[in-house]
């Protein structure tokens, strides 16, 4: 892929998009990620750094410091208004109102992050009517590998068709500060989380398979042009299958032959 070229067109993208809303502006949750950077670098170019909200949010026990450190460079880099909110508190008045709150779920309590992360950044563009930037890389979309409502809930999914491998090498020609491109992604949902890890393969690996894929290649021919492991690709193929729902918006019960 031309990296140029396609920078061009999400740039073209965001502007063609807001314009089309109505709105000037974009709200960005700035984790400290590489995904998030891009985004911000990207919307920037497209509305201009006067018309882009970058906003960090913390938690107390899961955020490292490189992460708040790296989302405030992102913001002192491209000079937008950036500001903290520290969800904590929020996270521990939402587990304490509901009765089931002192069960430890770490799954649960994962994507109730990523859902408390989403509605701040909707209560921003809504006081300043502007839209929520997703961050969702293509590689993250096919797998499913994100926060139903979460992460998942945008307005507009900029580097939706770029693979985490065409991300990073999107963020190396706009200059993205280096320890952001380099470092382990994490959703940081819970203790010594990384994508990697989680998902058994290598962004390299699972990237090169799902292009296959998507060329008309059977997963086993993938497989073994790729010397993967039988484990890794039914663990992806299973990944994708249990999903697919995440990429369309909830079925309706049609009543059409009653009208
Ligand atoms: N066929 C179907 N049709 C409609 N809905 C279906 C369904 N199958 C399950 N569901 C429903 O989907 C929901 C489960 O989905 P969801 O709540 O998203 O939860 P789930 O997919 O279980 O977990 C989210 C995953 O994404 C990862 N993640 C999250 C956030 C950020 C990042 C990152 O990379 O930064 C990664 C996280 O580590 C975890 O592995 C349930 O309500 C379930 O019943
Ligand atoms: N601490 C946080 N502060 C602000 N936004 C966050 C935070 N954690 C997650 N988010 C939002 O959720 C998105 C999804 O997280 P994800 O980890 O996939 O992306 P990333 O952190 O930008 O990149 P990486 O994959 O390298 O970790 C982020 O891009 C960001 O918009
Ligand atoms: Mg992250």
């Amino acid at each position: 892929m031309d990296i140029s070229k396609a920078k061009d067109i999400i740039v073209e993208f965001i502007k063609e998009k807001t314009t089309e809303a109505g709105v000037k502006g974009a709200v960005v949750g700035l984790s400290g990620g590489i995904d998030s950077a891009l985004t911000a670098y990207l919307t920037v170019e497209a509305l201009g750094k006067e018309n882009v909200l970058g906003i960090h949010m913390p938690e107390l026990t899961l955020t490292p410091a490189e992460d708040v450190l790296d989302a405030t460079e992102v913001a002192e880099r491209l000079d937008i208004e950036f500001k903290t909110v520290d969800i904590s508190e929020i996270l521990a008045g939402y587990l304490n109102s509901i009765p089931e709150g002192a069960e430890s779920n770490s799954q649960a309590n994962g994507n109730l992050k990523a859902r408390i992360r989403m509605s701040v950044l909707y209560y921003y563009a809504n006081i300043m009517s502007r839209m929520v930037m997703g961050t969702g890389n293509k590689t993250e979309i096919l797998l499913g590998y994100f926060t139903k409502y979460g992460d998942g809930g945008v307005d507009l999914e900029p580097i939706g068709d770029l693979y985490k491998t065409e991300v990073r090498e999107m963020s190396k020609i706009m200059e993205v500060p280096e320890e952001i491109i380099t470092k382990a992604p994490s959703a940081r949902l819970w203790a010594d989380q990384t994508d990697e890890d989680e998902l058994g393969i290598t962004y390299e690996l699972v990237d090169r398979f799902l292009a296959l894929l998507l060329e008309g290649e059977t997963p086993q021919v993938a497989q073994n042009t790729l010397g993967m492991s039988v484990t890794q690709r039914d663990s992806v193929l299973k990944r994708i299958n249990a999903n697919l729902h995440k990429q369309k918006s909830a079925p309706i019960a049609e009543l059409k032959s009653l009208r």
